[in-house]
């Protein structure tokens, strides 16, 4: 009947509430996830959750242990379809009002945590004029390599890869750069780089909210952005500034990392919040957005980016890289939701074996 007063069935109405409620997702937000087969249900996950695969396993089974179930993680598409670097699936800005609050650090570490969860990534490094990404991979003399003088082929570190000014010009030169020339130069590394086929390509922006960070952010087609903070004041009040102009520029903030939140001695296991303690749940709050990880100040953390050493996968089972796996996937989630509500740019539906 084409018009009918009944409600629609919900669809795979034993298995969806349950792939819902694992990820705390509306029920409409995953039923296109599920597709029939001939001998049971294919669902495909569209964001980088690889280690959920197993516990979401056991929990749908419980529902229905009758029923033969594959599950796969296939990163949807985000974004806009018609912008260029059609192989990128996702770009993701990762930002700060303030310097020196930890972003680039964050930036690696969320890299190693997607990388883990099963996500091919790269980073490009947007800090003109203070480039670490290639000291914190761990290769700061190497350079990209050419075979035509135009494109360069990003360099490799952890499975991860990435580009950086800094592997091009000495720190000195790029210091002094003004505005235009480093718009252009970021404008040179996103598309004169040979991305392999990427799930997220994470951005390190330079710090704060000025002329250069406003024309990145409307040059440079992101399709959400991440605000790194510590809980500190006067590091809030710059990351407020940040939202407010992703905001203008309607790029969707994704979420607020709240860097260095506390310090756990590793003597007695005290806690204490060096910085202030809930300053990043007071801003997530305010402007509606979430709370994607809270990092502990702990020197690890340190000493491996000093050493451009991978901490994620080295210790892969400790609480810092629990902590960075944790607000990886939180990222991965919030994007895939906020791209559903650019119906032309997703592709995540899985096809029935019909
Ligand atoms: N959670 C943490 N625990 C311990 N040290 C940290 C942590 N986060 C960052 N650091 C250290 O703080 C310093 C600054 O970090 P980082 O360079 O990532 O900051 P940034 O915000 O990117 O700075 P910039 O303003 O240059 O862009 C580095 O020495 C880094 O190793």
């Amino acid at each position: 009947m084409f018009f009918s007063s009944s409600k629609t069935k919900p669809a795979h109405p034993d298995i969806n509430p349950v792939l819902a409620e694992f990820f705390k997702l509306k029920p409409e937000q995953t039923e296109r996830w599920i597709a029939a087969q001939k001998d049971g249900v294919l669902i495909n996950l569209p964001f980088a959750c690889e280690s959920q695969l197993e516990p979401l396993r056991e929990a749908l089974l419980k529902a229905r242990p009758d029923i033969k179930l594959t599950l796969t993680q296939k990163t949807a598409f985000s974004g806009d379809a018609r912008r260029g670097l059609r192989q990128i699936r996702n770009l993701v800005a990762i930002a700060s009002g303030k310097g020196g609050v930890g972003k680039s650090t964050t930036t690696i570490n969320l890299a190693l945590a997607l990388q883990q969860e099963g996500a091919r990534v790269g980073i490009l490094d947007a800090d003109i004029y203070g480039p670490s990404i290639p000291i914190m991979l761990g290769n700061p003399d190497q350079q990209p390599g050419t075979e035509d003088n135009k494109h360069m082929q990003p360099l490799e570190a952890h499975g991860l890869v990435a580009n950086s000014i800094g592997y091009l010009v000495p720190a000195d030169d790029a210091a002094i750069w003004r505005g235009p020339m480093a718009s252009k130069a970021l404008q040179q590394l996103l598309n004169e780089t040979l991305w392999p086929e990427l799930d997220y390509l994470l951005i390190d922006m330079p710090p704060g909210t000025g002329d250069i960070q406003l024309t990145l952010a409307q040059q440079v087609p992101v399709s959400g952005t991440v605000v790194v903070t510590t809980p500190q004041n006067i590091a809030l009040a710059d990351a407020q500034k940040a939202i407010a102009m992703f905001n203008k520029v309607h790029v969707p903030v994704l979420g607020v990392i709240e860097n260095m939140s506390y310090h756990q001695c590793s003597q007695c296991g005290y806690k204490e919040h060096l910085f202030a303690q809930g300053g990043g749940e007071r801003i997530s709050k305010q402007h509606q957005v979430s709370l994607l990880g809270q990092i502990p100040l702990d020197i690890h953390i340190r000493e491996y980016t000093d050493l451009g050493k991978s901490l994620i996968s080295e210790q892969g089972d400790s609480p810092i890289s629990r902590a960075y796996g944790h607000a990886a996937r939180a990222l991965a989630k919030e994007l895939y939701v906020s791209t559903l509500k650019q119906p032309q740019a997703i592709d995540v539906a899985v096809r029935s074996e019909e």
